[in-house]
């Protein structure tokens, strides 16, 4: 199971994500959002850390991608938030040159052609719990690593991942207590909890 720590805002929340054993840490680089960091931070957060967890830049894909914030953010991983065919196209152009993996998160993948996808992973990112289950039985042919997230916490996460398979999950808001700094019990609780799943 890999686990991704979303809207992380400092180095020290990038550590503490690193400490719990988070694989993935993400940074919201161009998207509206109170996590909204600039290039600048993102490059500082990618400096502390070690080379087996990547850094993730989430950007909101239904705008045109800047190709400049995303290579002065010094991510592994560009994430299109709300993803469409389209965008994931234009990005995999844009990006492979530069080695930058692409991610997509979407609440749902039902339009989408039935091809598998060059993608790091696919989140299907829908509130609504009751959801997840459909939603990531479409989206299974559509890439090797599938996640879910949306309204994930330490506290609902095994219930939520009872009969729904995924490789990897998503939290955000789930492990603050305060919008935009990540609480150390939370996250310790909500990785060791995703760790201790099957795979
Ligand atoms: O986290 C944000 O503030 C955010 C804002 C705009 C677009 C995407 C954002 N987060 C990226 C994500 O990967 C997920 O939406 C998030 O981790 C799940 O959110 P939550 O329900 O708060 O755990």
């Amino acid at each position: 199971m890999k686990v991704k720590i979303c809207g992380v805002t400092n180095p020290k929340d990038a550590e503490l994500a690193v400490e719990a054993g988070a694989h993935y840490v993400g940074v919201i680089i161009g998207a509206k959002s109170p996590r909204l960091i600039p290039p600048e931070r993102s490059k500082e957060i990618a400096s502390i850390l070690p080379s087996h967890v990547k850094l993730v830049g989430v950007v909101d894909a239904r705008k045109e991608l800047d190709l400049d914030l995303i290579l002065r953010s010094s991510v592994r991983v560009v994430q299109l938030h709300w993803a469409s065919y389209q965008s994931y196209k234009r990005a995999l152009e844009l990006l492979k040159p530069y080695s930058v993996s692409v991610a997509l998160a979407s609440p749902s993948f039902k339009d989408w052609p039935l091809e598998r996808l060059e993608v790091e992973y696919l989140l299907v990112d829908v509130k609504d719990h009751e959801k997840k289950a459909e939603e990531v039985g479409r989206a299974r042919p559509l890439a090797k690593t599938l996640g879910i997230a949306g309204g994930l916490n330490p506290n609902n996460l095994r219930d939520v991942l009872r009969g729904v398979k995924v490789d990897m999950v998503d939290v955000s808001s789930g492990v603050e207590k305060v919008k935009g700094k990540k609480d150390p019990e939370m996250v310790r609780a909500f990785v060791s909890s995703a760790l201790g799943l099957p795979p």
